[in-house]
């Protein structure tokens, strides 16, 4: 596969070695406005945006008008996702896969979360956080994973309406994020009640994982058309939890 890397810093590195690895060649490598860029769809075959928020939406939708399938991770962007959905939906001719979290193992997680939230949505006695901690280079707080396990809650749980960073409304749920030198991701639920705490964790030991994830779904989205998730390329490889 010929692979454009929107977006060449820690997590652009990560994918080429990995992508390089699986026999895949980096055509393209851009860490500035794509704008200056010739984007040539018989030289690209899918694009793989880590960038930084401000310029997601453009990378992700230059790849549309090209009709060059794209993947992306950046995240805090998102109150554009939906734009970006739409206008893909609308082109017709586009794939378009973003995640959080491209990481098998934080899919696992999120599989879990979503298992644990919907066992403890009547438990009203327990209440629930979210801690994550990154390192201090990241641009954005709360992590988009952290972001996606706070919905998934929501999604389970109909008394709880909305996240917040720290100081929580009452129906909310709080999410600590703390940035310390060299952690590259570690995010925990917690259920917390006076009598006892549930705790179910993920730390990521390198940036393998995310890099690791987001090649694989380039090579699932390479020929698709259409808005998919992590878990639609995911499906052929995770055994669902209903098995
Ligand atoms: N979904 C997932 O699995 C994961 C997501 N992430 C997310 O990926 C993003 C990148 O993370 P990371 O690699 O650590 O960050 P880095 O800061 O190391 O890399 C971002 C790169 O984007 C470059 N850049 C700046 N402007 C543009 C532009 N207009 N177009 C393209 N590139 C540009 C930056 O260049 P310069 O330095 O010159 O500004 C930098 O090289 C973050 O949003 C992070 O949260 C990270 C890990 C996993
Ligand atoms: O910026 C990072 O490093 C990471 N960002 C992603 C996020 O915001 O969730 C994923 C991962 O935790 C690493």
């Amino acid at each position: 596969m010929k692979i454009a890397l929107l977006g060449y810093g820690r997590m652009g590195r990560a994918i080429e070695e990995i992508a390089t690895e699986r026999g895949h060649k980096i055509v393209l490598k851009i860490s500035e406005d794509i704008d200056t860029y010739d984007l040539d769809k018989s030289e690209i075959d899918v694009a793989i945006d880590f960038s930084v928020p401000k310029a997601a939406f453009k990378n992700i939708t230059t790849c549309f008008k090209h009709n060059i399938p794209v993947v992306s991770g950046t995240t805090g962007w998102l109150n554009d996702y939906e734009k970006a959905v739409n206008l893909c939906k609308e082109q017709g001719n586009c794939g378009f896969i973003y995640a959080s979290n491209f990481s098998i193992g934080v899919n696992v997680f999120f599989e879990l979360n979503e298992k644990l939230a919907s066992m403890m949505k009547s438990l009203d006695e327990y209440s629930v956080e979210i801690e994550e901690i990154h390192h201090t280079k990241k641009l954005d707080a709360p992590s988009g994973t952290a972001i996606t396990l706070a919905q998934q809650i929501i999604a389970k749980n109909p008394r709880l309406k909305d996240w917040q960073l720290d100081h929580p409304e009452k129906n909310e749920i709080p999410i600590y994020a703390k940035r310390i030198d060299d952690v590259h991701g570690t995010h925990t639920v917690s259920y917390k009640s006076s009598i006892d705490d549930i705790e179910i964790m993920h730390t990521a030991h390198s940036r393998k994982g995310f890099a690791k994830g987001a090649v694989i779904a380039a090579e699932w989205l390479k020929d698709k058309k259409g808005v998919f998730t992590m878990k639609d390329a995911l499906s052929g490889i995770l055994n669902s939890s209903e098995e």
